[in-house]
């Protein structure tokens, strides 16, 4: 199709994204040349959402280090270091961006044995690999979640961890895109998710784009959809999860599950297993980002809060693991007790997931 979104694109030796600051009002893409450029595409949010913040860095890193010079190796690897620390300060929470950077730089010491010249090729189809391995976890993550699902529900979902967090399907909104493929009837509610409004501007974008049948709600009306038997499951995204099965995601989230809780309303966890990191041992030990306070008190263009007054941006927050019915990967359905089965599923043990 077309007019489809695509966050994320590598043409012609430039990054291509998608301004997902501008949307749903104005699709603009944009080409990006510089290492400088994708790390404040991350930090301004132009491209957001775990996953794609993991591919958009292996490819700035890609970009930092094309140029380098190739006749001095430590040279070469001192710089990729420098740059790879580079973009690991743009944003603190989703573990994705530390993997891809991670695994770029293990890629580059694995061919230190060639040239400089072709350590930086191999780079760059490594970076285009992520980017492909992407796609194909988003859909395993749709088809594991749709066995947890029935034609005819309602599932609420918070922020977007939709196609366009990622390279294709998203991860929370996978089943939802395979579901209409079956000819399923399902209603999805979007949460607008405040202060970035990203369940409206972008889930309820792709979703009705895709002609599924998206209903959006403010926040504070979670708990009355649930009240009403509108919602049967609720399925939410994650930048990182802990050791013991805590997931980091968008603020609000925790407030979610909490109210599924107290209505019996399985809360499932769509998770790359990129996004699982097992030397955090808790949430508690998730670093949470602080965002501006403009992001609170002007969302709409126009002040919303009396000037000078104190505000508190955190973009995300932990939801305890003892409110999530079951962590979904591409590699399968993991349930408590989450510290043993995530260590197990990461070593691919089989009895670690439910399926
Ligand atoms: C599969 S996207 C995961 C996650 O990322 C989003 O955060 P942000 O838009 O700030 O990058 C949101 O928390 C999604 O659930």
């Amino acid at each position: 199709m077309t007019d489809q979104l695509i966050p994320i694109q590598w043409k012609d030796g430039e990054l291509v994204l998608l301004d997902q600051t501008t949307l749903p009002n104005e699709i603009r893409y944009d080409s990006y040349q510089t290492i400088e450029r994708v790390w404040d595409a991350i930090v301004t949010m132009k491209v957001r959402g775990a996953p794609a913040i993991g591919v958009s860095a292996a490819y700035g890193l890609y970009l930092g280090v094309k140029d380098a010079p190739e006749n001095y190796y430590d040279k070469f690897f001192e710089i990729l270091k420098e740059k790879s620390d580079y973009l690991a300060t743009s944003r603190p929470t989703a573990v994705n961006l530390f993997w891809a950077l991670e695994r770029m730089e293990k890629k580059a010491k694995s061919l230190a044995h060639l040239e400089v010249s072709e350590i930086k090729t191999e780079l760059l189809q490594e970076a285009i690999a992520i980017h492909q391995e992407d796609e194909e976890i988003n859909r395993l993550i749709g088809e594991n979640l749709l066995t947890l699902l029935s034609d005819g529900m309602g599932i609420l979902t918070h922020c977007n961890a939709g196609a366009l967090a990622t390279t294709k399907y998203g991860t929370a909104t996978s089943p939802m895109y395979l579901a209409k493929e079956k000819g399923w009837d399902i209603k999805v509610y979007a949460d607008e998710t405040r202060p970035r409004l990203q369940g409206s501007t972008l889930t309820a974008l792709e979703l009705h784009r895709a002609g599924i049948d998206v209903t959006v709600i403010t926040d504070n009306m979670a708990a009355m959809v649930m009240s009403q038997g509108k919602i049967q499951a609720v399925i939410v995204g994650c930048d990182r999860v802990a050791a013991n099965g805590d997931v980091a995601n968008k603020i609000g989230t925790m407030g979610v599950a909490i109210l599924a809780k107290n209505f019996n309303i399985p809360f499932y966890v769509a998770a790359p297993t990129p996004t699982i990191d097992l030397r955090t041992p808790t949430g508690k030990e998730i670093p949470i980002e602080e965002r501006g306070e403009e992001e609170v008190t002007n969302r709409f263009g126009v002040p919303t809060a009396p000037k000078g007054v104190k505000v508190y941006n955190p973009a995300f927050d932990v939801t305890p693991n003892e409110f999530i019915t079951a962590i979904v990967t591409e590699q399968g359905i993991v349930q408590a007790p989450y510290e043993e089965n995530l260590q197990k599923l990461l070593k691919g043990a089989p009895d670690a997931i439910t399926k």
